[in-house]
């Protein structure tokens, strides 16, 4: 798990070590020179002759840049600078200068863009308000865009990024109009949250963190980046000494007589997970089509662990009745599709709801009119309506898309890493909606009670690694049934 911070306390964190005149800039700058040393020998094999262009801005970021292409300079690398604006940080100028750099002035900066076998973005970091001045805003828009660009050295240009990408919001990951896209961003002393967020962490590219020596002491994370190797710490294995009840028992509401896929997707994704026990409740029809392929589901209600609503258009009033038991209960629900049209404020109980952006445009229309953003405002800041939706509702929100990220009420996120975009065919909401409620029951008992942005994290992080296994939808089942045994298989040899 990577732990993200907001851009304030990351500089909170350094002002004790700036009063006790700890060199941050130099350590900053040598940890950068490093990796952009290390880039250029895996890419052309030298430093020397390499051609380098450094977007410097105003402040300490474009310190940092500098004084780390005087110590690629001082390696025989042919350093332009490109002052992007204005007034740029005096000793670093001074030392890449010293180090034989050239400037370049605004025609000579589209040469050198397009001429580098390395571009330092030096421009922005966590000092940057949005917007960027139109001239330089159009020069790395020509410069990104510029298909032929390629240094001396081969085709390969790689483009580094010092902190966080200029253009990107270090905190929420939110893009301007333009920003830069890196292959690397090397970011210090802690994890910028943007760089794990939609937006930001597509522009970063890899990620690199330099040790500064800042402690964050105290300080919460904004957010909990997770990837593959999260799963096997998150899973809730079956417990020696578990019978059918105590593992947990899933509630299904999904599928319809329109819709009856919807809940076979659901119902086998939730007995491939592992659950106690599978009830499901329904038309008659659907619950056969799940028992068809599931014979070991139970039609009808009964005691569950937590409940699983909403995909396939499920009756309104089976949907208000499992709701009802939770509240009465405190059980916790997973909402998708056409049970989130039932949220119409705080929820009494636990919940997670997972809507896509256009299913969230509606909710957020519903809970805060007047005062909504669209379907394409969610997905240019997919952050701010997750965490929106969270806050007005209580529950975790699971926004769906090509970067999945899980809001908190309190504000703080939950980034799993993308899955493939295999996954962006119908039904693929459906098996995650089971894979969800079976985490959720199989979770519910636990001590202490279970966080569930990660119990919906570790969902995602499930669905995804299934993704990679199969094409379609009704594949992932089996796909996630072989990927929890091979992590059983795992665990018990430890
Ligand atoms: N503290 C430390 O010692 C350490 C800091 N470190 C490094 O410093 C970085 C933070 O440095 P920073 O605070 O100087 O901010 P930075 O991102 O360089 O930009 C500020 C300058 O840009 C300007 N400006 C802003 N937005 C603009 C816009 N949209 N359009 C135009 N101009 C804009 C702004 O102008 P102003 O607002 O003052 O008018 C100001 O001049 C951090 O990311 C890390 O790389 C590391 O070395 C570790 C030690
Ligand atoms: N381009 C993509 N890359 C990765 N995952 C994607 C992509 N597009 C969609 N997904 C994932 O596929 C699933 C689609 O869910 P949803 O929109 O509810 O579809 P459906 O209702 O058809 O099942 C979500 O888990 C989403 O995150
Ligand atoms: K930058």
């Amino acid at each position: 798990m990577r732990l993200g911070y907001t851009a304030a306390d990351v500089r909170a964190a350094e002002e004790p070590l700036l009063a006790a005149g700890a060199p941050l800039m130099a350590r900053a700058a040598a940890g950068l020179a490093a990796v952009c040393r290390r880039e250029l020998v895996a890419a052309h094999g030298r430093v020397a002759g390499a051609r380098i262009a450094v977007l410097a801005g105003a402040g300490n970021n474009g310190g940092d840049a500098l004084f780390a292409a005087a110590a690629l300079a001082a390696r025989g690398a042919a350093v332009t600078v490109i002052e992007a604006l204005g007034r740029p940080h005096a000793d670093g100028l001074a030392a890449v200068r010293a180090a034989g750099a050239q400037a370049a002035d605004t025609g000579a900066a589209r040469a050198a863009l397009a001429d580098a076998d390395l571009v330092l973005d030096g421009i922005l970091g966590t000092g940057a308000r949005t917007g960027l001045p139109a001239p330089l805003a159009d020069l790395l828009r020509e410069w990104q865009t510029d298909t032929g660009a390629r240094g001396v050295l081969g085709r390969t240009q790689l483009t580094i990024a010092v902190d966080v990408p200029t253009g990107v919001d270090a905190t929420t990951g939110e893009r301007g109009e333009v920003w830069v896209e890196a292959d690397t961003t090397v970011t210090f002393g802690a994890l910028k949250s943007g760089l794990l967020l939609p937006g930001g962490a597509d522009a970063a590219g890899r990620v690199e963190l330099v040790d500064i020596g800042l402690d964050m002491g105290d300080a919460q994370p904004r957010v909990q980046a997770l990837d593959e190797d999260d799963i096997a710490p998150l899973f809730p294995f079956p417990r020696r000494g578990d019978h059918k009840y105590t593992r947990g028992v899933l509630g299904l509401v999904a599928g319809s007589d329109a819709y009856p896929g919807a809940a076979a997707l659901a119902g086998v994704a939730a007995i491939a997970t592992g659950v106690g026990m599978l009830r499901l409740v329904g038309p008659r029809r659907v619950a056969d089509a799940v028992l068809a392929i599931t014979p070991e589901a139970v039609a009808g209600r009964g005691r569950v662990q937590a409940w699983a609503l909403g995909s396939g258009a499920p009756a309104e009033y089976e949907m208000r009745a499992s709701l009802a038991d939770a509240r009465e209960s405190g059980l916790p629900v997973a909402l998708d599709a056409g049970a989130l049209a039932l949220v119409e404020g705080p929820l009494g109980h636990p919940a997670v709801l997972t809507p896509h952006a256009g299913e969230l445009a509606e909710l957020l229309g519903r809970l805060e009119p007047g005062d909504a953003p669209d379907r394409a405002a969610i997905e240019a800041d997919p952050v701010a309506a997750a965490t929106a939706a969270a806050r007005a509702t209580g529950a975790v929100v699971l926004l769906k898309g090509p970067r999945t990220v899980i809001a908190r009420p309190d504000g703080s996120l939950v980034a799993p890493a993308p899955g493939p975009a295999a996954l962006a065919t119908a039904g693929t909401g459906d098996v995650l909606l089971g894979v969800l409620g079976a985490l959720l029951a199989t979770t519910a008992e636990h001590e202490p009670v279970p966080d569930l942005a990660l119990v919906a994290g570790l969902a995602v992080l499930l669905h995804s690694a299934a993704g990679h296994a199969t094409t379609h939808a009704s594949g992932l089942p089996a796909a996630l049934e072989a990927r929890i045994v091979a992590l059983r298989e795992s665990e018990a040899g430890r």
